[in-house]
């Protein structure tokens, strides 16, 4: 488990991290979210050691990690996809990680083989793709076969194929018992990938919880509705409150906001409107964001205003 306690990091007067508390639980694919700049990358580094926070504490299975005895073993991370000694093939990149923490070469070709590098394995790191180092850097974090996985955005730079496949791998590990937090700003891959989320925006946290629930309260739900009637029934819809606007499509097309299908189609059975079309569109993890986003900047601006 990770947790994150009122953590805070300042560069000069800039807050990088500013109050940040979550918590991310074994056995989920945890998507952490945030505009460029959020802190995301900052959050990991203090996760991992790499930066001392300002205040607050940030702590792998209950300890900070310059208290972890053994950290290979505890947590692993990929953050930084191209911190790779380039001269040194894949394997003997391994070996030596391996080698100085007391893991044996078997452990080498089970990593290698897990991360589909096992076919170039012999091949120097320096002439790998972007996707190959994504892959060689996420069998560094697992050589030591942690119960803690972190992931800066893993899958920037890679193809259809390889983004199927860390979100398969990444689930995997995170049914096996695994804690695994992951960042992206790719909002429809992690409502794919990540079955719970923590989404933050200037440093601060917005939302955390499961990725259907952060959609559902982030983000209204649309209805089209396609009639003969329906430039007659649009005043009706909104006399009942809702939004609506033209679906694009003709005359014939309605979108509707504030309203659910169900209360739409009774009221059109009411007035004996004749429907060819009511749909639902439910919201995307995208559109959550945004609205969670555009609350916040809301927020922040009311707050300067009265001040
Ligand atoms: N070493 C540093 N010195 C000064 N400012 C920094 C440093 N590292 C990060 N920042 C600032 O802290 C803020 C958060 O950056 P961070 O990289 O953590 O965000 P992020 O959410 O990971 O964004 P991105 O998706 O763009 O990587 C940014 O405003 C960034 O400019």
């Amino acid at each position: 488990m990770i947790s994150v306690r009122d953590l805070h990091k300042h560069y000069g007067t800039a807050r990088a991290v500013d109050g940040l508390s979550f918590e991310v639980r074994p056995g989920h694919v945890t998507g952490f979210l945030g505009p460029n700049g959020a802190g995301k990358s900052t959050t990991m580094r203090m996760i991992m050691g790499l930066d001392a926070p300002s205040s607050g504490t940030a702590t792998v299975n209950g300890r900070p990690y310059r208290d972890i005895h053994r950290p290979m073993f505890e947590v692993g991370a990929v953050l930084e996809a191209r911190a790779v000694h380039g001269g040194r093939s894949a394997f003997n990149h391994l070996l030596c990680l391996a080698q100085s923490n007391g893991i044996g070469p078997r452990r080498v070709r089970e990593v290698l083989e897990l991360v589909g590098l096992d076919g170039v394995a012999r091949r120097r790191a320096q002439g790998f793709s972007l996707g190959m180092a994504q892959r060689l850097g996420l069998a560094v974090a697992l050589l030591g076969d942690p119960p803690v996985l972190l992931c800066d955005e893993p899958v920037n730079g890679l193809d259809p194929e390889g983004i199927l496949w860390i979100r398969t791998l990444l689930r995997r590990l995170a049914e096996e018992g695994r804690t695994v937090l992951v960042s992206s700003h790719l909002m429809s891959e992690m409502a794919l990938t990540a079955d719970h989320v923590v989404v933050i925006a200037q440093g601060r946290l917005l939302a955390e919880g499961p990725t259907a629930q952060i959609i559902a309260h982030g983000a209204v739900s649309e209805v089209t509705l396609r009639s003969p009637q329906a430039a007659a029934f649009s005043p009706v819809l909104q006399l009942a409150g809702a939004d609506v606007s033209p679906g694009g499509d003709g005359p014939e097309t309605l979108r509707i906001t504030g309203l659910s299908a169900v209360r739409v189609g009774e009221l059109a059975a009411q007035r004996h409107i004749t429907l060819h079309e009511l749909t639902t569109r439910a919201p995307s993890l995208e559109e959550a964001f945004m609205a969670l986003t555009r609350s916040h900047l809301d927020f922040q601006i009311a707050e300067a205003n009265a001040s």
